[in-house]
């Protein structure tokens, strides 16, 4: 099984710095194609950088990142523009865009991307907002118009525009109650099996570690310190890893987790 994995995303050598502060510093990363990635660390420790690193929003500077087999970093134009349609993009505060409907933000990547007619494009955009789990009264509305958690649901629509590979998700569950973080896991879960997408989670939720990720990449003193499925981190000899995984907050998610026989997307 270990031979058959192929890397969707290689991060080598990563350097990210902003003025003197260096918020990476050789950092590498796998992520494997099909598995739920969850990236978690302290705050500040530079997730939201990684992945805004990888999806081309902040310029490293030093280091490659090879997405779906291209160098995005170095690619000419044409060849990242055509990368990005292979991956979503979901931010924790939906970054929709305010003055469109709900269903126009799911067809904007569409508009932008790809030679479809105005009825096609509105149909594959009420599929996208129907698989997650919007009825069909919220493509007309604002995102102004809709609860945080609807607002999640349509970022990952709009994520899902283009069909993507891979799907980037910032912090998907804050901001959720408890109820609405996990029916929200349970979509990610379900879509990543029936599509088999690629998630790369930034994450601080425990629940949703226990419940959906295959393998957790923990950040820490400027790299990636471990990675490894979540059964493994609590071996890790370091203390603020110890204290995330061991804490009472991780032991009742484990419980949960096994409760509910969510343990893994498998
Ligand atoms: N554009 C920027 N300019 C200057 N500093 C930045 C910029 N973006 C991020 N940083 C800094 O980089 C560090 C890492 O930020 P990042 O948002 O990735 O942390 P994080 O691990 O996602 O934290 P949290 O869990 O609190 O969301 C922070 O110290 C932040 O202030």
């Amino acid at each position: 099984m270990a031979t058959q994995r192929e890397a969707v995303i290689k991060v080598r050598g990563l350097r990210n710095q902003f003025g003197r502060q260096v918020v990476h510093d050789n950092l590498d990363l796998d992520v494997w194609r099909g598995e739920v990635l969850g990236i978690v660390g302290g705050s500040g420790t530079g997730k939201s950088v990684l992945l805004r690193t990888i999806v081309g929003l902040n310029r490293p500077a030093a280091g490659s990142i090879e997405v779906l087999g291209v160098d995005v970093l170095r690619a000419p134009d044409d060849e990242r523009r055509e990368v990005e349609t292979r991956w979503g993009v979901a931010f924790q505060d939906g970054a929709l865009f305010s003055s469109l409907s709900v269903l126009n933000n799911v067809i904007a990547p569409m508009r932008e991307h790809l030679d479809l007619s105005p009825a096609l494009m509105k149909s594959l955009g009420e599929l996208k907002i129907s698989m997650v789990g919007l009825p069909p009264l919220a493509c007309g509305k604002l995102p102004s118009e809709l609860s945080g958690g609807m607002r999640k649901r349509a970022a990952l629509a709009r994520a899902l525009a283009l069909d993507p590979q891979i799907v980037f998700l910032d912090e998907p569950t804050a901001g959720l109650d408890p109820i609405g973080a996990a029916a929200y896991d349970e979509l990610i879960g379900e879509l990543q099996r029936a599509l088999g997408l690629t998630v790369f989670m930034v994450t601080h939720d425990l629940d949703s570690l226990y419940a959906i990720c295959d393998r957790i990449a923990v950040l820490a003193e400027k790299r990636v310190l471990v990675e490894g499925p979540i059964e493994g981190m609590t071996d890790v000899d370091h203390p603020w890893v110890q204290e995330y995984f061991t804490g009472p907050r991780a032991r009742a998610a484990q419980v949960k987790g096994q409760k509910t026989g969510q343990t893994g997307a498998g």
